[in-house]
C-alpha cells in the first residue's frame, strides 16, 4: 500500500496536522512510528487503516485491514460475543476464530458480558480481536497494548510476530519505547506534520544535546519547551538537555522566544546523560 503526498486536516483553512506524507507499507514489515502528543500520530494511523480521509494525497493498494483505535466505542448495545459475530459476519468468516482469539488473550469468560460492563483492559481484548478477526493483510495498532494485562500484552506481542511472519503489514503507535522492538523493521517519526525516518538508536543509548543560553531566560524556560529533559540555572543562564532528535525543535522555540534569549553554544551531552524513556 502507499501513501502519497498525504496532507490533513481537520477543516478547510484550519491547520495541516499531516503534510505530504510519503509511506510505503509493504507485506511482512513491522512499522513503528514515535512523535510526541499531538504529532499527528493517531491521524496518521487513521489514513493508513481507512478511517479517515486525507485531505490531500492519495492512497492506493488498500489490503484487508485490522485497526484497534486509540479510544475504543465505549457502550456498545451487544455481548462481546455478539459484536466479534457481527464482525466477524462482515468479513466473510467464521465465528471461532473470534473465540480462539478470545481465550488466547484469556477473555472467554466474558463472551456473554454486555460491552458496556466490561473493564477497560477486557474491552481492550475485544478491540483487538476484532482487529485480528479474518487474518487482516494490514494491521493497524493505536496503543493497542494499553490497558492488557502482561499475559495479553505478550500474547499480542506474539501474535504481531506471527502475522507478520505470515506476511501481513503490521503498523503500531506505542507509548512504550521496548514495544516489540526486536521485531521492527522500521522506524518513523511524525514531526511538524511531515514523516521523518526516525534514529536507529534505541532510546537507552541516543545521544543528547546541551543547549547553553545566556540572557534573561527566567525560571518558566522549561515551559516553554516541553521535551527537555533537564532545565538548570547556569552563570546567568540556563543549559539545557534534550534528546539530540528533539534539538532542532528546542532550537526553534528558543530562537522564536526572542533576542533576549541568547544561545551561547550546542554541544553533545557526556554519555552519562540517558534517555530514560520517549514517546
Ligand atoms: N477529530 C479531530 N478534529 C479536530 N482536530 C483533531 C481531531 N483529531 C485530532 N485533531 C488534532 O490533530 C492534531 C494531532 O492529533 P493526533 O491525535 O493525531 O496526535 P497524536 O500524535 O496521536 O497525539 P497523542 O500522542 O496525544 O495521542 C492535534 O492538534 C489534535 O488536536
Amino acid at each position: 500500500m502507499l501513501l502519497d503526498g498525504i496532507g490533513k486536516r481537520y477543516r478547510i483553512g484550519g491547520p495541516w496536522v499531516l503534510r505530504d506524507v510519503r509511506l510505503e507499507l509493504r507485506p511482512g514489515r513491522v512499522v513503528r512510528i514515535h512523535g510526541h502528543n499531538g504529532s499527528g500520530k493517531s491521524t496518521l494511523l487513521r489514513v493508513v487503516a481507512g478511517i479517515a480521509e486525507p485531505s490531500k494525497g492519495r492512497v492506493s493498494g488498500r489490503p484487508s485491514t485490522g485497526y484497534v483505535p486509540e479510544r475504543f466505542p465505549p457502550a456498545l448495545p451487544f455481548t462481546a460475543a455478539q459484536y466479534l459475530r457481527h464482525h466477524a459476519r462482515m468479513r466473510g468468516i467464521s465465528a471461532s476464530q473470534g473465540t480462539q482469539l478470545l481465550e488466547r488473550f484469556g477473555a472467554e469468560q466474558f463472551a456473554g458480558t454486555a460491552m458496556k460492563e466490561l473493564s477497560k483492559g477486557t474491552s481492550q481484548k475485544i478491540a483487538v480481536t476484532q482487529a485480528l478477526l479474518g487474518d487482516p493483510e494490514l494491521l493497524v495498532f493505536d496503543e493497542a497494548w494499553t490497558g492488557l494485562d502482561v499475559a495479553a500484552r505478550e500474547e499480542l506481542a506474539a501474535v504481531v510476530r506471527e502475522r507478520a511472519r505470515g506476511g501481513a503489514c503490521v503498523v503500531f503507535v506505542d507509548h512504550d519505547a521496548a514495544r516489540l522492538a526486536d521485531a521492527t523493521d522500521e522506524r518513523w517519526v511524525v514531526r511538524d506534520g511531515a514523516l521523518h525516518t526516525a534514529d536507529e538508536k534505541t532510546p537507552a543509548t541516543a545521544s543528547r544535546m546541551v543547549i547553553t543560553i545566556a540572557g534573561a531566560a527566567g525560571s518558566s524556560l522549561a515551559a516553554h519547551l516541553p521535551e527537555a529533559e533537564i532545565s538548570a540555572r547556569h552563570e546567568g543562564g540556563h543549559r539545557i538537555v534534550v534528546d539530540e532528535r528533539r534539538s532542532d525543535e528546542s532550537l526553534r522555540r528558543l530562537l522564536a522566544l526572542g533576542p533576549e534569549v541568547h544561545i551561547v553554544a550546542v554541544s553533545q551531552a557526556p554519555p552519562q546523560i540517558r534517555a530514560t524513556e520517549e514517546s
